[in-house]
């Protein structure tokens, strides 16, 4: 989805912003056009004054009467001035008459002071004292329009010079003209596209304006001045701000020099972009809606795939690690729930598995060990046998080698037994046997060692002892076994034992030696007489006991 989001999206943003850059160029290239217009009707307008001007200028310099007041100078004449003055006013007023957009016709003389008027108080323009010079050299002279409060309208000024017979500045004729006239020339009412077109003057007020009721009817407004010099230091260029009636507006400026007035064209702007902006919204709105279902289908997945894929994969991790105790929560009944369900199916088995691995496991340890007591026990004593024997010895070799403590090795065998075994039977003789075992493992350590050598024979290794010592457990073996209870012929039997002892010597550099010298020492008590104890004592003292 979003593969086809992003691109839809981005070629949309695209798509507005292409659009919106056409519509300003549109409205840039309207508003200049209308803005042209108004300046090049003004501009006209102004020449057609400055035109209607010179002519009542001209009639009026033919004027008997202006040319007489205009040439009252001398003190004694005051009182023909007044009278002049009168009749020049009252001349003004006949001519004023008869001109449709003309609120003031005033005659200066070439100080600037004025001669008459049509009006009582006639629109203050005030002359620069240069001017007669300044309309020697340019002829009339145009004063910027204006808002006027006193006919709450604008107006323009021209001064025509009016000349002498000999052509001598004798004064000025100042025409103030209602620019009212030109409201309706401002906006070509075939052709022009929508907007209004604000004449301003140089003050910012608004003088005239191509929409009715802008400005009210008996006052200008000023327009905003930080807004009106960024328009007039970029003519033409589009600007967006507030209007004349506090409305958003889209205009530009057109600076005219001759009449030294601004030129507004300005629209509304809710009229140019509300369909483009209720579109961009609309579009910003479908774009925000994909994009909720997008993340909430994005939180679904996570919810619904993703939280329970990363439980099973820890859990997983966990049966990995050893612990086979997991169970996971499932709640659903897609795909993932099902996986869940087979995962936990899984996990019950492998802890059978487990228990029935750690059974067999336990179970053939037992076994094993059983086995392993087996192979290294004599079945009918329960003593080691002679493998075992084999290894005791030759670990004890070794041990002595190291610690240099002497090992006691007693060889046991019983007085004859050939007879017994003949005389009571095999089986008589096998209890003889077990009984002569158990009473050695009874009269021994348990740091000691008892096997079975052979038939009738022992083997008794007493650890860390010498042969003194060794003498006294053999004498209490030999004791232990005077009298043998023999089950299978219920009645106690005399057993007597020969026992030979050596202890471990440096010249015992193997098993055989060893066992020859114990050997040695059996026979020694056998060849005595048996029943009795021998003992091979080191460096070759041999101490011989004997008993009855
Ligand atoms: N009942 C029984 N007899 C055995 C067993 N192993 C060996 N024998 C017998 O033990 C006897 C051993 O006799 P010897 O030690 O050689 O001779 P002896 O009669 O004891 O004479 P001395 O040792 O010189 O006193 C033999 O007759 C064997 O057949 C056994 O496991 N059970």
């Amino acid at each position: 989805m979003l593969a086809t989001l992003i691109p839809s999206a981005g070629l949309g943003i695209l798509s507005f912003q292409q659009n919106e850059t056409m519509i300003n160029e549109n409205v840039t290239r309207e508003l200049r056009a209308m803005s042209n217009y108004a300046g090049r009707e003004a501009d006209l307008w102004v020449k057609e004054q400055i035109l209607v001007a010179r002519d009542l200028s001209t009639s009026i310099s033919t004027s008997k009467i202006l040319i007489e007041g205009l040439s009252i100078e001398s003190q004694t004449q005051k009182t023909e001035l007044a009278a002049q003055q009168r009749a020049l006013e009252f001349y003004l007023k006949s001519v004023y008459r008869r001109l449709e957009n003309v609120l003031e016709l005033t005659v200066v003389d070439v100080e600037g002071e004025i001669i008459a008027s049509n009006v009582a108080s006639p629109f203050s323009v005030k002359l620069s004292q240069s001017w007669p010079e300044d309309a020697s050299i340019q002829g009339d002279i145009l004063n910027s329009p204006q808002w006027s409060k006193d006919y709450a309208t604008a107006v323009f000024s021209v001064s025509v010079p009016i000349l002498s017979i000999d052509d001598y500045i004798l004064g000025a004729l100042i025409v103030t003209f209602d620019m009212r006239d030109i409201q309706s020339s401002l906006k070509d009412k075939a052709k022009s596209p929508p907007g209004e077109v604000l004449l301003l003057d140089q003050a910012g007020n608004i003088m005239l304006t191509s929409a009715i009721g802008i400005p009210g009817a008996n006052k200008s407004v000023s327009f905003d001045t930080d807004t009106m010099k960024r328009l007039q230091d970029n003519p033409g260029k589009y600007e967006i701000f507030l209007g004349p009636l506090q409305e958003k507006v889209v205009g530009l400026a057109y600076v005219s020099e001759k009449p030294s007035v601004t030129i507004i064209a300005l629209r509304n702007y809710e009229s140019i972009y509300s369909t483009w902006e209720q579109q961009r919204d609309l579009f910003a709105g479908l774009v925000g809606i994909m994009i909720f279902i997008v993340a909430a289908i994005a939180f679904r997945m996570s919810h619904a795939i993703v939280a329970p894929l990363q439980k099973l994969i820890s859990a997983t991790e966990r049966i990995v690690k050893g612990d086979l105790n997991v169970e996971l929560n499932n709640s659903q009944d897609d795909e993932i729930g099902q996986l869940t369900q087979r995962f936990n199916q899984m996990t019950d088995k492998l802890r059978q598995n487990q228990l029935e691995i750690n059974a067999a496991s336990a179970a053939m340890q037992k076994k094993n060990q059983l086995l392993e007591t087996l192979s290294v026990t004599d079945s009918l004593t329960g003593l080691y046998n002679r493998n075992k024997l084999n290894v005791i010895l030759s670990d004890q070799l070794a041990r002595y080698g190291r610690n240099k403590r002497p090992f006691a090795v007693l060889m046991i065998d019983v007085d004859y037994f050939k007879s017994l075994n003949d005389n009571l039977g095999h089986v008589a003789g096998d209890e003889v046997i077990a009984a002569v075992a158990k009473k050695i493992s009874q009269s021994i350590r348990n740091v000691d060692f008892a096997a079975r050598y052979g038939g009738d024979e022992f083997i008794v290794i007493l650890t860390e002892t010498s042969v003194n010592e060794a003498e006294k457990t053999a004498e209490r073996i030999r004791m232990q076994v005077a009298d043998v209870h023999c089950s299978s012929l219920n009645k106690m039997l005399s057993v007597t034992l020969s026992i030979g002892i050596i202890q471990s010597e440096p010249e015992d550099i193997s098993l055989t030696m060893l066992l020859s010298r114990v050997d040695s020492a059996l026979y020694q008590a056998k060849h005595a007489g048996r029943n009795q104890v021998y003992c091979v004592t080191p460096k070759s003292r041999v101490k011989q006991q004997q008993h009855s």
